[in-house]
């Protein structure tokens, strides 16, 4: 019997992903103190609709019921995310009992349903109170991001397997330092090379924490965006090498090369600092994995008004593109791991989200709610994924964006990315068909791709 074309590798990881402010709601209940998106969601005109984290997906309070979804699924991991600010209300000193009492439970429920916890330290939601102290722009972050991890290493460790210190350090520094788009809202092409450098100092310090505390397994989450050059012009060819070292190479070369890539000067000029050299020896650490978050490519082309970067995206022409505006594009997925293999050798690699918004029509008829975008979209990219394998890629896992619809920050609500539909008026969580394909996706490791 010949092995079916898309079966993948005995023991590979199916999982799916969520975050802490965009499902937990409840972000200021028993002792929690504020983070920096409780604050943002709060400052009107930041959120579409006027949408926050209060309520959300209400998991803080219907983890055990969201779990069985997990369960109803196979899965056979779960990747979430810690409210740095329910454990330390001011960030550090303190710790609230209770905070951590519903991350333990949490866990808890997950090992007794067979469900491997894959826990991300930071997902965006600073504590306020670290901010107001500076927050990334501050150095001392850094050992305010050793303690926190700290305190959840001897906590949970010994029933986590495996963390990730950083979700998408590029979307913090280039939404919430440089365009502003996303907490904290600034917008300073001074802060945001420091808070990029000062985001991967910490990183490092909270790998270098756990090298002391773990028993298991660390590592940090890239969001990747492959580049493409709109034309073979030396100009676009430039335009595209800034736009890939920006977003691909500005936080990976640090923590896995020890150094920067020098088109990150030419990007920033004047406002790229002189780092202190030890920084870096803080910085590049050894990784256990990286968790690589993939959604779209761009083509790119010169553009000498756009600001940093002077490239920009060029709209592909008889594409599908999702919600978010992303072109449906699994063969980047193929290339941005070949790619990630030959720079940075050949690390443990887990796609630690990847999924699609499109528009899901609000009736759900017999329980059953179709979504044919997505789950193309899903299979598309499970089968570029086992290309990779194919090709070499050392790739252990997958964790798909979302177990259910949830906050998709500031565009709220809006954006539906789950595999599980969610009625936020009600609460009601309904599987989508790309929820059904997925689950037979895991019961037979990919054969029915
Ligand atoms: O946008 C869907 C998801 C978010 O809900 C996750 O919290 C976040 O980790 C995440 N990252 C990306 C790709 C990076 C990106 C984010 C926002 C805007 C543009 C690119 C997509 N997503």
């Amino acid at each position: 019997m010949t092995r079916p074309r898309f079966r993948f590798p005995d023991g590979f990881h199916w999982g799916a992903a969520t975050s802490a402010y965009q499902i937990e709601g409840s972000p200021l209940a028993d002792g929690a103190g504020p983070s920096i998106w409780q604050r943002f969601a709060h400052t009107p005109g930041m959120m579409a609709n006027g949408d926050t984290g209060d309520i959300a997906c209400d998991h803080y309070h219907r983890y055990k019921a969201d779990v069985q979804l997990m369960r109803a699924l196979g899965l056979q991991g779960y990747r979430f995310s810690i409210n740095w600010a329910r454990v330390l209300p001011e960030g550090t000193g303190r710790v609230n009992p209770k905070g951590l009492d519903f991350y333990s439970r949490l866990v808890d429920e997950l090992l007794e349903n067979g469900i491997a916890p894959n826990a991300t330290l930071f997902h965006w939601d600073l504590p306020a109170a670290l901010d107001d102290r500076g927050g990334w722009l501050n150095r001392d972050v850094a050992h305010w991001f050793a303690e926190y991890a700290e305190v959840m290493f001897k906590a949970l460790d010994d029933r986590v397997p495996r963390w990730a210190t950083l979700n998408e350090p590029w979307v913090v520094t280039d939404g919430g330092y440089l365009h502003g788009a996303l907490a904290p809202g600034h917008r300073s092409k001074y802060e945001a090379p420091i808070a990029a450098h000062n985001l991967m100092r910490a990183s490092g310090a909270g790998i270098q924490a756990y090298r002391a505390h773990g028993k298991h397994e660390i590592g940090v989450v890239f969001n990747i965006e492959p580049k493409y050059p709109h034309s073979d012009s030396a100009e676009d060819l430039a335009a595209t090498r800034r736009a890939h070292a920006y977003m691909n190479q500005q936080f990976a070369d640090p923590a896995l090369l020890g150094s920067y890539p020098p088109e990150l000067k030419e990007i920033f000029g004047d406002a790229w600092p002189e780092f202190p050299a030890d920084d870096l020896k803080l910085t590049h650490q050894k990784v256990d994995f990286v968790g690589i978050n993939y959604y779209t490519r761009a083509v790119v082309k010169h553009d000498p008004n756009a600001y940093p970067l002077k490239a920009v995206p060029v709209p592909q022409p008889n594409k599908t593109y999702t919600e978010t505006g992303w072109e449906v594009f699994e063969q980047g997925l193929t290339d941005t791991l070949t790619w990630f293999k030959e720079r940075y050798g050949n690390i443990p690699l887990y796609i630690t989200e990847n999924g699609s918004a499109f528009y899901d029509p609000p009736v759900v008829e017999n329980g059953e709610l179709d979504d044919p975008l997505r789950t193309n979209y899903l299979r598309k990219h499970l089968k570029a994924l086992h290309d990779a394998i194919e090709a070499g890629v050392n790739l252990k896992g997958y964790y798909a964006w979302s177990l259910m619809d949830n906050l998709e920050w500031s565009l709220g609500f809006s954006k539906r990315f789950g595999l599980y539909h969610v009625d936020f008026a009600t609460q009601q969580r309904t599987p989508k068909a790309s929820a059904k394909l997925y689950a037979q996706v895991i019961e037979s490791n990919g054969s029915v791709l």
